[in-house]
């Protein structure tokens, strides 16, 4: 019997060779698993398995198994994986981990549903297309921190969208203190930074002197708790002062009793989506830029393109991306060059499913493999090079005689009941700030001190279920004089917004903001 454990059941689809115990835990890759599954993908086929001791991973790297299991046969891939220290830390409460069998992911995934469709997005577009208005400004003063100001505006647009309090600048508390931690928790998420406690149950028994891990799990659950009970008493108090400024958690709580949602699960509601929505839109907007620093020619298609549509005498606003092809390919095109979750967010099987005469028994984890769909050469003609092109000769990129119907614009946001509830909210922000560094900036590769270009790293990315481009140096310069008029002028326009969102600023904060609109004030008069 000990012999067979770990051994690939013959009905599984095939995989890797395994050995006894472990199955195939022994060459689980530990770092950048997309790239591992990726060529197992193109030896063992677009549906493999691996063995974890008893347990069974499947991994999908085709696009119409992911349509027919994730979205068609959603109500069965619609749980998540067992994780022990994502219950440690949230109690369970967290709508990433929650299983599907917990009445907390229901009633959350309800709460989000209701509140963040298209139409309830298009709400908060005048917050976050003041946020965007500053990060041309940050950029602008201070071109060297954009990788920075990035993180900022996508902290500032989630805080202000879901709490009403905006993030007005990188150097503050609220900011560094919310990355330490996310930093921490990502790191207790890393494969091997604890015992495999979801595997063997018996090894969340060790006492908490003994598990280093479990005392780093208390202490981030402290932090964060803390934090974001915060928010929401917060948000309650502005809502007492009548200071409404139309943020999403001010209608959870008025709707609280309705979704039957205690203080314990708003708090970790409004801080799980908090995380969901920062460091994606983050990593997104900072591969956008590492592209275009790495590839020229498509900056320049994308320049002209702006330049005849929007012109220099106005800022572009969200209808003028009906009109520019070119920059939507752009936007589909780093979604596909690098996907900000590469294997998305592991699924679970509810029962056992059949597919091509594989079985995936019940409690399966499934990995969609959107590093190994996207980069797939049968699919897209030279996959690693950034072209945008190819969204302009085929809706979803594809190459000629290939159906690419399978691979919905949605992809890169997940699948079935699952899918990204941020979506809308996160390519809101995406479009606006692709449009709008486009509009003003040249973004170029670094010159050492001969004067010779650096090429970025377009490999160079961080560790985690969400990677993101490590730091990296380019030259921004505005495009025209006019243009940084222009934002000078709007940025100063985005105090009445921002007043709203203002609120609980620490001193620094506030001495920050009066600061920061000064000088163009004193330009504006003179
Ligand atoms: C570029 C930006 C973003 C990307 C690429 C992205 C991608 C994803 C992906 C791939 C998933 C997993 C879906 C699945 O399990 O199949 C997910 C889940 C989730 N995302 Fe996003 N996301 C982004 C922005 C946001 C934003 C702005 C928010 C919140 C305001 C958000 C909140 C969430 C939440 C709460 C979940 C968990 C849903 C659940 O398990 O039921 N995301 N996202």
């Amino acid at each position: 019997i000990v012999l067979k454990v770990g051994s690939r059941e013959k009905e599984l689809p095939p995989g890797p060779p395994t050995i006894p115990i472990l199955g195939n835990a022994h060459i689980f890759p530990t770092e950048f698993p997309h790239y591992k599954f990726t060529e197992w993908a193109r030896k063992y086929g677009s549906l493999f398995s691996l063995k974890i001791g008893n347990d069974t991973v499947v991994v999908l790297t085709g696009a119409a198994a992911v349509k027919e299991l994730m979205d068609k046969r959603g109500g069965t891939t619609v749980d998540r994986p067992p994780s022990y220290v994502g219950e440690l830390i949230t109690g369970g409460l967290h709508i990433l981990f929650a299983r599907f069998s917990s009445s907390a992911w229901k009633t959350e995934r309800r709460a989000a549903a209701a509140i963040l469709t298209p139409q309830a997005t298009n709400q908060h577009l005048p917050i976050q297309r003041a946020e965007a208005t500053q990060l041309l400004h940050n950029i602008l003063h201070s071109p060297q921190s954009f990788y920075t100001e990035i993180q900022r505006y996508s902290i500032s647009v989630i805080y202000s969208v879901l709490h009403g309090r905006r993030v007005p600048q990188y150097e503050t508390k609220e900011i560094t203190g919310y990355i330490a931690v996310m930093h921490k928790w990502s790191a207790l998420l890393e494969p091997g930074a604890v015992p495999p406690v979801d595997a063997i149950p018996i090894l969340k028994r060790i006492p908490e002197r003994w598990a280093k891990w479990k005392r780093d799990c208390k202490r981030v659950r402290d932090l964060q708790r803390a934090r974001y009970f915060r928010l929401v008493e917060e948000t309650r108090e502005r809502m007492r002062r009548n200071q409404h400024n139309g943020s999403f958690m001010e209608d959870v709580l008025e709707r609280q009793a309705e979704l039957g949602m205690d203080d314990e699960m708003t708090s970790w509601f409004g801080g799980t989506l908090l995380e969901g929505g920062t460091d994606t839109t983050t990593s997104y907007l900072q591969s956008l830029v590492l592209a275009l620093v790495a590839y020229p020619e498509a900056q320049k298609k994308a320049h002209e393109e702006i330049d005849r549509v929007v012109g220099e005498h106005r800022m572009p606003t969200l209808e003028d991306l009906e009109q520019m092809p070119y920059i939507r390919a752009i936007i589909s095109e780093t979604h596909r060059f690098r996907p900000v979750t590469p294997l998305g967010a592991p699924h679970a099987t509810l029962t056992t499913e059949e597919y091509h005469g594989h079985i995936i028994p019940k409690g399966t984890t499934i990995f969609v493999n959107m590093w190994g769909i996207f980069h797939d050469p049968a699919l897209f003609d030279n996959p690693e090079d950034f072209m945008p092109e190819r969204y302009l000769l085929a809706e979803n990129g594809t190459k000629p005689g290939i159906d690419g119907s399978d691979l919905k614009p949605t992809f890169p946001f997940g699948f079935g009941r699952r899918i990204c509830p941020g979506m809308y909210l996160a390519q809101n922000s995406i479009n606006l700030n692709a449009m709008n560094l486009l509009w003003a900036f040249d973004f170029k590769p670094d010159i050492d001190t001969n004067g010779n270009p650096i090429p970025v790293d377009i490999f160079a990315y961080r560790k985690g279920i969400a990677t993101a481009p490590l730091p990296f140096k380019c030259r921004i310069t505005i495009r025209t004089a006019a243009k940084a008029r222009i934002i000078e002028n709007e940025f100063l326009e985005t105090a009445d917004i921002f007043s709203k969102f203002e609120v609980g600023l620490s001193p620094e904060d506030k001495e920050f903001v009066a600061r920061s609109r000064e000088p163009e004030a004193k330009l504006l008069s003179e």
